[in-house]
């Protein structure tokens, strides 16, 4: 099965189009508002994505509303929260469609003991400044472990670039990777070339 690509922290519409056209399998938009790259869900919920791209909210410790409302406003098909604790927890009563990611560290998800059913985990890499988005890769070894020993899917993020992803793959064996500031022209603005770069490595493998 090819690898699923998600190209994450879209800042306009005019980037999401020209994404789409290149076809990821998810574009990722960040809802948490320190990040440099967060765009409000209300904007987001204005910009048209393609049926079979699904729309990913990233949050950092989101609480319920908070969540309610961005999914709503946001059309996401997707929640990825960073830094839950253990105890987190989300009524899936009132969003049955939504899926619901985990983002960690490797260490992390290694010593996890949440209660909470994820569909899919997100490995990736945190550093002083920021909880996502650092362009520094995880540690790909114990990536690899919680892959070959974990039932649901994960999916690869942390300093991907078009130049490290198939390698990134061929290693890791991820079932989905996930990048931002490795496509980004600057901060908030992707480069095209390098986006089609990326979705071209990724599906060579
Ligand atoms: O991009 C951000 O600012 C951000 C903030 C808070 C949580 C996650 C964030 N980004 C996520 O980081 C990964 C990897 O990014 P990179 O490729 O290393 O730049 C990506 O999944 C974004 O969802």
């Amino acid at each position: 099965m090819p690898t699923f690509v998600k190209i994450c922290g879209i800042c306009s519409g005019h980037d999401l189009e020209q994404i789409s056209v290149l076809k990821p399998d998810a574009v990722g938009f960040i809802q948490w508002p320190e990040s440099k790259r967060y765009v409000p869900a209300e904007e987001v919920g204005q910009w048209e994505t393609p049926e079979g791209i699904k729309r990913v909210g990233v949050f950092v410790c989101p609480g319920e509303a908070e969540l309610a409302h961005a999914a709503q406003h946001g059309r996401f098909d997707v929640i990825q929260v960073h830094k839950v604790h253990d105890s987190w927890n989300f009524d899936r009563n009132f969003f049955q469609e939504l899926e619901v990611w985990r983002a960690t560290t490797p260490g992390e998800l290694y010593h996890s003991e949440s209660g909470f059913d994820f569909d899919r985990f997100l490995l990736d890499s945190y550093d002083e400044k920021s909880v996502g988005g650092t362009g520094k890769t995880c540690d790909w070894n114990m990536a690899k472990t919680l892959i070959r020993v974990t039932e649901k899917p994960i999916l690869l993020a942390g300093g991907l670039t078009s130049d490290n992803v198939a390698e990134a793959i061929t290693e890791v064996k991820p079932w989905g990777v996930d990048v931002s500031s490795g496509v980004e022209k600057e901060l908030r603005i992707k480069d095209m070339d390098k986006v089609k770069a990326f979705i071209a490595a990724a599906r060579s493998v």
